[in-house]
């Protein structure tokens, strides 16, 4: 790996020992609940590291695997058992959900102490108030992986590109608490290029394969890709593979440092999952957090 790569797989695998020593430390043993709905493929995957990463901490871990064609009112059924069932931690329903259900209504069933995607309609003003409560897991993997490279945030331009409620919004707020000055940009954003060349923190959160291109960013930047994108790759067995939102071979010898993807943010995301469980247990059951867990 080159010098100004940021190796989120290596970060993640540090931050998944220190809820694997603090599961140790606890006298229950937490539990992560898992509903997903459907087929779809990449789901699978996403689900399966969760399932394995789950247990390899420690942690019990639950499926709900219900088929495609469920209704609405059965996986808001399926939440409500979740909530009652006093040995369930934390529960993330994976999105998105079929287009027949209404996601709104199902994450709102989610109870808050519970809610380890930090999705519903009470963690989010927890992090808009600046009060303590379960933060959107992405957005944390980035703070991570930015303070494990930059040290301190304060003061730092932060540009983040998206403003989705699972990823963007939260990102901005979760750097702003980092006291960066921060700058939203999004698919109406004039001037999209000028914007971004100003961070000192780039996120681009879109969902674009190689959108953000070498002369979108500042030279010494630290940039941080979340966008995953299958794109086809003849060269590939599988005739795929996963690509950011930047194109990494312009970016990488102008950025300070710079995440890959696969091997970025996505770890990161996992492994914050996973500490979350470890915080809802916590919290749920009045037990004070194991150190190590403080970002
Ligand atoms: N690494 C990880 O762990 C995770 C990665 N992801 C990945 O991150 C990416 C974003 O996910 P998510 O936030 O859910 O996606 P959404 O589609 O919900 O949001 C995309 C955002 O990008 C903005 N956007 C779209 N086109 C442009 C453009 N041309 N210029 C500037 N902004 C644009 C949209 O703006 P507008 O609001 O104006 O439409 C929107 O705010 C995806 O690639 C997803 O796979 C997601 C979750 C976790
Ligand atoms: N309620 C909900 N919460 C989510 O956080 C959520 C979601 N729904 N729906 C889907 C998106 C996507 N997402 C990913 C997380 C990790 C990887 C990940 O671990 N990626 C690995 C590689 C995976 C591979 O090789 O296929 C990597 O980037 O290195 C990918 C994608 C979470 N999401
Ligand atoms: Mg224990």
């Amino acid at each position: 790996m080159s010098g100004n790569l940021i190796d989120g797989k290596q970060v993640a695998a540090r931050l998944r020992n220190d809820v694997a020593v603090a599961v140790k430390s606890l006298a229950v043993t937490p539990t992560l609940a898992v509903v997903l709905v459907g087929d779809d493929p990449a789901s699978h995957v996403y689900v399966r590291n969760k399932i394995k990463f789950t247990r390899e901490t420690g942690m019990n871990s639950v499926e709900q695997r219900l088929p495609a064609d469920t209704s609405e009112d059965a996986v808001v059924e399926t939440v409500r058992a979740l909530n009652a069932d006093p040995d369930v931690d934390g529960i993330l329903v994976q999105l998105p959900l079929p287009d027949h259900i209404n996601s709104n209504r199902v994450i709102a069933e989610i109870d808050p102490d519970k809610d380890v995607d930090g999705l519903t309609e009470v963690s989010a003003g927890r992090l808009l108030l600046g009060k303590s409560g379960l933060r959107p897991c992405t957005p944390t993997g980035c703070v991570i992986l930015a303070k494990e490279t930059l040290g301190d945030l304060t003061g730092k331009h932060c540009v983040v590109i998206g403003r989705s409620i699972l990823v963007g919004k939260p990102t901005a707020l979760l750097f702003l608490e980092q006291n960066c000055t921060v700058t939203i940009a999004h698919s109406r954003t004039e001037n999209l290029s000028i914007v971004c060349r100003g961070a000192d923190i780039l996120i681009p959160a879109v969902g674009r394969p190689n959108m953000v291109k070498a002369d979108w960013i500042k030279a010494g930047a630290c940039v941080i890709d979340v966008g995953i994108n299958r794109i086809e790759d003849a060269s590939r067995k599988s005739g795929t593979r996963l690509v950011g939102d930047v194109d990494f071979a312009e970016a990488e010898p102008v950025a300070g440092a710079i995440t890959p993807v696969p091997g970025g943010v996505g770890p990161m995301t996992i492994a914050c999952l996973l500490r979350n469980t470890v915080l809802a247990a916590c919290a749920r059951r009045g037990l004070a957090v194991p150190d190590g867990l403080a970002i």
